[in-house]
């Protein structure tokens, strides 16, 4: 997961958890320490009452006997009462914790600028064992406290003990075997979640694939439900192999530990009865001795097991803080960065762009060199998986080039904050999100300044041939949208890109507009209807902003309506570019796409 060893890391966990925790609720944090520190001393000072009844004993001293009743009375009601408000604090401070935990996460990889953390093997392992995990930080905040505890009352049994005999502090001495193995168990129980994340994941995306209603047509018609439970079950033996080999070793290793633990506990029993009959310890003493031996033992196997507990779910709040590192390092110092220009005057060129996907052996895009005059009409055309897409994200600043480079009037897109990138241009994608909030919403983030204005709203649905749309509707254009909400609808797959292309015509003067086949699930009359009204609007932008406008359609029909085409490669390259007449005249591939799609509608 990381370069750093378990320790060091879990280190850094624990430094960050509190730091969360402290930021999140300084009250509660002070008051968890100081109510479960308070019942740790008042629960191990039991035995140093009982101590001193049974020495009241004998001679009968009647006030050191009702001292130390009210003593042991006081020390069980004080301590009960501390655990149950510590308790009660502990639970708010921890749910407090994981909601910021929660939210910085979220925080932070939406506001990453860039796609590749989506699409980097080892972040998407890390990010699926920690919602595996996620259990495991519920238990962080009360592991470290339940330690914290747990080390008074041992470091106070130890005072007690070596009052009888400094002997006796070779008692914890053979707890250390426990101690030093549980790190070891729960180092084990990490290896495993590491070795088993990658068929974890699998197995996540069959049960995804078996239980969601997306695939749920699919997985009917090609009676799927036999594979897919074939091959869950296949990946669900393989993770719990993985883990059943570590556990093994792991549960051998605890049974040692306790083994020579009990060898010093009776140990110490014995050597105390022997100085009791000496006359060299009171009865007192042994009393002392007898409770606090067995509080030890208790003590040393319940740390040993929270250490265990804590080393686990410090392990998960390790690939918390990994998680944040590595969108942390995604998020490049944005705000240092030159503002993008308000119009276009020259246009956006690319140099020599290629551009390879973290997990892939091969360029997506290879070697592009491409001019996009300002207020130009762009389509750009290529069989499936030419790189089309790819095309468009880098535009979008959405992946930086793996070499070469993209210029916006003459400044490296890199260098520009693409937050404010983002602020000129608009989008909208034939994988498009379907955000399930008020139709109205849906539509209006696609410019947050406007984003509850039902006219900008109205006007955008226009523009995206959907003016229609919300009358259709139970509420309009205030209706919920989504089947899982109450009151919410779902749309059909034509009308949910529409509210998509809504989304991205709320821009009204936008100096980026990138459309990748954002009609494909739309007839192709509407389709060129659309684009012909695109087209004019952008004429407008030509002069006011100097716009530029990039379309991904397979439909010649519109196709043919750019100033501009560029024609993909299947291997990334490009192969021509010019206006249709340009191209048809050349002969060359867009001719004979042209052609073929043509006679295909004769
Ligand atoms: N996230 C990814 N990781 C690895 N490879 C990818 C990823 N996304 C796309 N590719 C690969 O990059 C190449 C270009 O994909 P892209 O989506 O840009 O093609 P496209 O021309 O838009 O295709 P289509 O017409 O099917 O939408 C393809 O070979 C594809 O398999």
């Amino acid at each position: 997961m990381s370069d750093r060893p378990p320790v060091v890391s879990r280190l850094r966990a624990t430094g960050v958890l509190l730091q969360i925790a402290w930021n999140t609720d300084r009250p509660r944090t002070v008051a968890a320490f100081v109510l479960l520190g308070s019942e740790a001393v008042t629960a191990a000072l039991f035995a140093w009452w009982l101590k001193l009844l049974l020495d009241a004993l004998t001679p009968i001293n009647t006030a050191q006997i009702v001292a130390a009743t009210c003593g042991m009375a006081a020390a069980i009601a004080v301590a009960a009462a501390l655990n149950y408000t510590g308790q009660r604090v502990q639970i708010a401070l921890r749910d407090r914790t994981l909601a910021q935990v929660d939210e910085r996460l979220v925080r932070l990889v939406g506001a990453t600028p860039t796609l590749e953390i989506h699409e980097t093997p080892e972040y998407l392992d890390q990010l699926h064992a920690l919602n595996r995990e996620s259990w495991h930080l519920g238990h962080a905040i009360p592991g470290l406290l339940n330690m914290f505890a747990t080390g008074i009352r041992i470091i106070i049994a130890a005072i007690l003990l070596a009052g009888v005999s400094p002997l006796l502090l070779l008692l914890p001495l053979f707890a250390i075997p426990t101690l030093a193995l549980s790190s070891k168990t729960g180092a084990l129980f990490e290896l495993g979640n590491d070795r088993a994340a990658a068929p974890a994941r699998l197995a996540h995306h069959l049960y995804e694939l078996a239980t969601n209603p997306a695939p749920a047509k699919e997985v009917r018609l090609f009676r799927l439900a036999d594979e897919l439970t074939a091959r869950f079950h296949r990946t669900e033996v393989e993770i719990q192999r993985i883990h059943r080999r570590v556990n093994l070793t792991g549960q051998a290793l605890t049974l040692l530990g306790r083994v020579i633990f009990m060898v010093g506990y009776f140990a110490a029993i014995a050597y105390v009865v022997t100085l009791a009959v000496q006359g060299r310890a009171s009865i007192g003493d042994a009393g002392l001795t007898a409770v606090l031996a067995g509080q030890v033992l208790t003590l040393v196997t319940g740390s040993a097991d929270l250490i265990q507990l804590a080393f686990r779910s410090l392990a998960t709040v390790a690939r918390f803080v990994y998680l944040t590192d590595f969108a942390r390092q995604h998020t490049l110092d944005v705000d240092a960065r030159t503002t993008p220009p308000r119009r276009l005057d020259d246009g956006i060129e690319l140099e020599h762009v290629s551009y390879r996907y973290p997990a892939s052996d091969h360029d997506a895009l290879h070697d592009v060199s491409l001019r996009l005059p300002a207020g130009a009409t762009v389509a750009i055309v290529g069989d499936n998986g030419a790189g089309k897409s790819t095309l468009v994200k880098l535009l979008a600043g959405l992946y930086p080039p793996s070499s070469g480079r993209v210029t916006i009037d003459g400044t490296d897109l890199t260098h520009l904050n693409p937050d404010q990138w983002r602020r000129h241009i608009s989008a909208a994608f034939q994988d498009h999100a379907r955000f399930e909030f008020l139709l109205l919403e849906t539509v209006g983030i696609g410019d947050l300044a406007t984003r509850d204005d039902p006219v900008a709203v109205r006007a955008a649905l226009d523009r995206a041939g959907a003016a229609d749309l919300p009358a259709g509707l139970p509420a309009g254009i205030d209706t919920q949208l989504g089947p899982n909400w109450p009151a919410g609808i779902d749309l059909s797959g034509g009308q949910w890109q529409k509210l998509a292309l809504g989304r991205a015509m709320m821009r009204t003067q936008p100096l980026l507009l990138l459309l990748d086949e954002p009609t494909a699930a739309i007839d192709a009359d509407t389709e060129h209807q659309l684009f012909q009204q695109w087209t004019a609007a952008a004429a407008k932008l030509r002069h006011a902003v100097g716009a530029i406008t990039i379309l991904v359609s397979h439909r010649f029909s519109t196709v043919r309506m750019a100033d501009h085409i560029v024609v993909l490669n299947s291997d990334g390259t490009i192969a021509e570019t010019g206006s249709h007449t340009e191209l048809l005249q050349r002969h060359g591939t867009y001719a004979e796409l042209f052609e073929l799609q043509a006679r295909t509608y004769r």
